[in-house]
């Protein structure tokens, strides 16, 4: 099969993602990172009293230039005196409701007080620290949209209309699967001529980053049967399985002739790294094989994993960008190409470099230490010069 353009793979990538999964109801506390699956309204207003924003004396404004008697205090969460007359006053802190009729606070810093008198030696306007009903949110106003990810704020926003419940799109399920008869796991003595498996972990630990509900399934040798056994099963509990290795043109390289087996969408695009990625269909379910290589098979599963994984869940993980260059950059390979890159914002801007970073083949894991950016070069052999504009994926 010809590889197929970066462009025309994402293409038929798109054409071919899931669609959402049902939801499923969890606890406020398990609901981070999780998109809401229902509108969430308002059920009464915010403050639903007008409160007072600090501490002082809760008077009618109409009173301010006279002598004002202190009949009693109510501190936040009590609201013992709930009305004051013309030439009254209630003591009221932060976060107290104000007392009927009276309709402006005056700070403790504004006044002196002398026995059950009030006397305010420095006025404010009418209406002075008192937040309105309705300041923050008002009944019936839809505050977090269905679709919405849900981040520290929203969670706030929830505990504070006493939802401990809330809808949730369920997460996919992604399962890793390292294989090569060369790779062993952490439990596993090595002899000469094998390394340890990285993949697993890598891809594992970067699903779980992106909130999916990933499992590492360890390494399935470089035999045919066991492989396949592997990927059969794994496929029962899992939206997308990922593999790694296999996928090239080499003797041992059986998961392309597996993952061929099912609804292949492509296999081999003109990227670097990661040309022999091969995505396949199995119903819902999907079989992503990528590249053994430590940095083509993060790459690639940024590239081709998160976005179907995303689509489950109707979110989007990653967040493409302009970015400066700071140096000059000579592209070396012809095809789409992805480089690791370390970003800082700088003077209102994002700017991109690679100081730190190892030139040389797609077995350079160290690359992606600290890193959480890749710059993104359209297919061509070319020189960048710094100050260039180019565009970058943050994850
Ligand atoms: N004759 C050709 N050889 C290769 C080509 C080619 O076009 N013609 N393409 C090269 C490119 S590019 C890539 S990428 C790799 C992809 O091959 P595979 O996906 O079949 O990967 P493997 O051969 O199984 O492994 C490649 C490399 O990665 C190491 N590896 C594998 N699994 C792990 C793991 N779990 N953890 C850490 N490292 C892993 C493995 O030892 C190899 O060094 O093919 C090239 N060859
Ligand atoms: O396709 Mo490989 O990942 O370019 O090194």
């Amino acid at each position: 099969m010809a590889h197929i353009s970066f462009d025309e793979s994402i293409k038929i990538l798109n054409e071919n993602l899931p669609s959402v999964k049902a939801s499923e109801r969890v606890f406020l506390e398990n609901a981070l990172n999780r998109v809401l699956a229902e509108d969430i309204k308002a059920k009464y207003d915010n403050p639903y009293m007008p409160t007072a924003s600090m501490d002082g004396y809760a008077i009618k404004y109409e009173d301010i230039d006279k002598e004002i008697k202190i009949i009693g205090k109510n501190p936040a969460g009590s609201f013992k005196y709930k009305k004051i007359e013309k030439g009254e006053t209630v003591k009221t802190f932060t976060g107290s409701f104000m007392p009927e009729n009276s309709d402006t606070l005056v700070p403790i810093e504004n006044v002196e007080v002398i026995g059950d008198k009030l006397i305010i030696k420095e006025k404010v306007e009418k209406g002075f620290s008192v937040r309105p009903v309705g300041e923050d949110f008002k009944e019936g106003e839809t505050l977090i949209k269905k679709g919405t990810l849900i981040k520290a704020g929203e969670i706030g926003v929830l505990a504070s209309l006493g939802i401990p419940v809330v809808s949730v799109v369920k997460k996919p399920v992604v399962s890793v699967l390292a294989t090569g008869e060369e790779v062993v796991d952490l439990d596993e003595e090595y002899k000469m001529g094998q390394i340890r498996s990285s993949n697993n972990y890598t891809l594992t630990a970067l699903g779980r980053s992106l909130g999916y509900e990933t499992h590492n399934l360890g390494i399935a040798g470089d035999n045919k049967e066991s492989i396949k056994n592997k990927i059969i099963s794994a496929l029962q509990n899992s939206d997308i399985v990922v593999t790694t290795g296999g996928v090239s043109v080499g003797d041992f390289d059986f998961v392309k002739e597996i993952t061929g087996e099912f609804d292949v969408l492509f296999h081999g695009v003109n990227i670097k790294p990661g040309q022999w990625i091969m995505i396949a269909r199995a119903g819902e379910k999907y079989i992503v094989s990528l590249p053994g290589f430590p940095y083509s098979s993060f790459v690639t599963f940024l590239l081709y994993v998160v976005p179907i994984a995303d689509a489950f869940e109707n979110k989007k993980s990653l967040k493409v960008i302009e970015a400066k260059l700071r140096d000059d950059f000579i592209k070396k390979f012809k095809k789409t190409q992805f480089v690791a890159v370390n970003v800082s914002f700088e003077n209102g801007e994002y700017v991109v470099d690679t100081k730190g970073k190892k030139q040389g083949s797609s077995g350079i894991l160290t690359n992606l230490i600290g890193n959480e950016a890749l710059m993104v070069l359209n297919e061509g052999l070319y020189s960048l010069s710094a100050g260039e504009k180019v565009k970058v994926i943050l994850y």
